[in-house]
């Protein structure tokens, strides 16, 4: 059953360029959205825009009130400067959570981002929902973009979890991981963590999508994750796949935050 919120919620989804994956991702999302009943709006532009240009779109969706979440499909071109662009947002439609006043308020205690990154709040409603506690757990999040590994440390501190953070140069990661109750892994290198970097009846999370060429899958590749499913899966107590994992998760989080915005937005009118 729907509950009546007296707005229809609206996202606006801006996509730079031609890469096929981030194409596959907002198509995604639009289906979602209408699964729904969100309203969506998309622009996509050229490649070879300007940075002005996502700007000004930026600005006319800051100020369209039947829009209630604004989300720049990462990543954009090298030309642009994503900060910049990240910055524009009205941290009021800011979805994704990527405001840098979102991200400085999910570091502080005592302190409420508006929004909290779609993929890392995904992972965390995963550990909920299927009961995993999460307080005084040792926990390692393997990466640290500010997309997914370093929001997801940081949710995971708020949950009074310890965390360790291991990235590229971490010296024998498998030592480190061995040793978590939780792990999530958010790399993009495909099959890395295997059985032997996970401790029995660990939690793991595995955030990567990386294709790996398949002759006898119809697109000629298929995705799979960071983990070692088949390995992980005699040792973990819990291990997501890819996909149908993480992914699913990210998209509902994103619908969510969006009618969080609306309701919000609109109860202030
Ligand atoms: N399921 C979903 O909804 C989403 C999935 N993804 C997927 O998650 C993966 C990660 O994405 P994203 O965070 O954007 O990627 P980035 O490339 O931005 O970050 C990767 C991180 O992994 C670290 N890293 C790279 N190689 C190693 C290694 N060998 N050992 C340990 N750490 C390593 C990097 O370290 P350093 O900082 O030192 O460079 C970096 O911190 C990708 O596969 C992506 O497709 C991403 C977003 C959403
Ligand atoms: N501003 C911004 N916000 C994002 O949240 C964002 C982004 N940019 N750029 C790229 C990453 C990646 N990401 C995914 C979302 C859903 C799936 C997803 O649903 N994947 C399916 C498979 C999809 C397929 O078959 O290709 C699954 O895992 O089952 C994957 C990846 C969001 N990201």
């Amino acid at each position: 059953m729907k509950e009546a919120i007296g707005v229809i919620p609206g996202l606006a989804v801006i996509l730079v360029g031609d890469r096929k994956d981030s194409a596959t991702y907002v198509r995604n999302k639009k289906k979602a959205c209408e699964s729904v009943g969100i309203n969506s709006l998309e622009v996509h532009l050229p490649e070879d825009c300007t940075e002005q240009e996502v700007l000004n779109h930026i600005s006319g969706f800051n100020e369209d009130s039947s829009v209630h979440g604004i989300l720049v499909q990462l990543p954009l071109p090298s030309h642009m400067n994503e900060q910049n662009v990240l910055n524009a947002v009205r941290i009021e439609k800011d979805v994704d959570g990527f405001h840098p006043l979102n991200i400085g308020r999910l570091a502080m205690r005592g302190r409420e981002p508006l929004f909290v990154p779609c993929t890392p709040k995904g992972c965390i409603e995963l550990l909920h929902r299927h009961n995993f506690p999460i307080k005084g757990k040792r926990a390692v999040v393997i990466g640290r973009s500010n997309i997914v590994g370093m929001p997801a440390a940081l949710l995971l501190q708020r949950e009074d979890a310890t965390v360790t953070v291991v990235h590229s140069r971490t010296c024998n990661p498998e030592e480190i991981t061995r040793q978590a109750d939780i792990i999530i892994s958010a790399v993009g290198q495909p099959n890395m963590v295997r059985g032997s970097w996970i401790k029995p009846g660990a939690v793991i999370i595995d955030v990567g999508i990386n294709p790996v060429e398949d002759p006898n899958s119809p697109r000629g590749y298929r995705l799979v994750g960071d983990v070692f499913y088949e390995e992980a899966c005699k040792i973990a107590s819990a291990v997501t796949p890819v996909p149908g994992g993480v992914g699913p998760m990210t998209i509902a989080m994103l619908l969510q935050n969006t009618l969080i915005s609306a309701k919000r937005i609109h109860s202030f009118k």
